[in-house]
């Protein structure tokens, strides 16, 4: 047996008991995951990772373990990278904790709190809208995770609702997730990726500004169950010129219950990040993320 040792630059989680897995990265076998882990149903997927829930065999603790085919990582390896070293060096009650991670010859499983109520993509996918109340608080706890991260730089590039996780059925409190397009940035990049829908319009230079962006568009989402800029063809094209557009149409008669100044607000908010952007060099996001913060709560 080995004894758990932290490893503070990954920001891994100690539990303090006897644990049968190296958790300083090297290599294990299947065996000795299945030793440790009892691996039970699959709880999400995406397009490189498959997510079940586990239970740790000596403790009975249950988390999620996001399983990730190595060979599927081919010239993306910084993916996981940065999902370990960035997620394993964040710790705020908004964001999914990563606890320990281990690799085999062709499989990487990290072992991550079990955020249990679903994500918001389901979510939505069921309710189709939210109240203006519930949206407030989702907004807030998203605000509140991209304002941590913001503090620390680092942009997480795929705000969208597949990465926002319930923490219980019919509970609006979210918590962030998915870090394997996230980055430190100190200076704007010139990269484009994220998923078309959230994608903001100045892709081509931006900083964390993109993801106050994508929580303009999750907000419109909410509140009326569909996208502020969608291409009936489902042309990428013909989207990002409507996203370079940047026109919000509220409409009839689906934003007639929402009120003028929640709508003033969406357009400032999903606006602001592209003055800032435009300022270049000293981005501060937490201006907006504050603002967002206070939507549904000065009215
Ligand atoms: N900690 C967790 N607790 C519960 N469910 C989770 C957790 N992490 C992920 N999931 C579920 O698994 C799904 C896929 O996870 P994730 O987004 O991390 O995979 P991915 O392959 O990296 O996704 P993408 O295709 O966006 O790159 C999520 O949408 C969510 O439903």
């Amino acid at each position: 047996m080995l004894k758990l040792t932290v490893d503070t630059a990954m920001g891994l989680i100690a539990q303090g008991t006897n644990f049968d897995l190296p958790l300083d990265g090297s290599e294990v076998t299947l065996s000795d995951i299945e030793r440790c882990y009892d691996i039970g149903r699959v709880i999400g997927d995406g397009n490189f990772a498959m997510v079940r829930e586990c239970c740790r065999r000596d403790n009975g603790q249950t988390f999620a373990i996001k399983i990730v085919e190595r060979s599927k990582l081919i010239g993306r390896e910084h993916m996981m990278q940065n999902e370990l070293s960035l997620l394993g060096s964040l710790c705020h009650p908004r964001i999914v904790r990563l606890v320990a991670y281990h690799h085999t010859h062709t499989h990487s499983y990290l072992v991550m709190e079990l955020v249990s109520g679903g994500d918001l993509f389901e979510a939505i996918s069921e309710r189709g809208k939210f109240p203006e109340a519930d949206a407030g608080l989702m907004v807030s706890d998203m605000s509140e995770a991209l304002n941590y991260i913001h503090c620390k730089s680092i942009v997480h590039r795929d705000l969208k609702p597949e990465n926002l996780l319930h923490v219980a059925a019919d509970i609006c409190r979210l918590k962030l997730g998915d870090f394997g397009l996230a980055m430190v940035v100190t200076e704007p990049v010139f990269t484009i990726c994220g998923t078309p829908t959230y994608v903001a319009p100045e892709i081509l230079c931006y900083g964390v500004a993109v993801d106050v962006w994508a929580l303009g568009v999750i907000l419109y989402i909410l509140l009326c169950g569909f996208p502020p800029f969608l291409s009936r063809d489902r042309d990428q094209e013909e989207l990002f010129q409507l996203i370079k557009q940047g026109q919000i149409n509220f409409l009839s008669p689906y934003w007639d219950p929402i009120s003028e100044g929640e709508k003033y607000k969406i357009i400032k908010y999903v606006a602001e990040p592209q003055k800032l952007v435009h300022t270049a060099s000293s981005i501060n996001l937490n201006t907006p993320a504050l603002t967002i913060n206070c939507l549904f709560k000065s009215d």
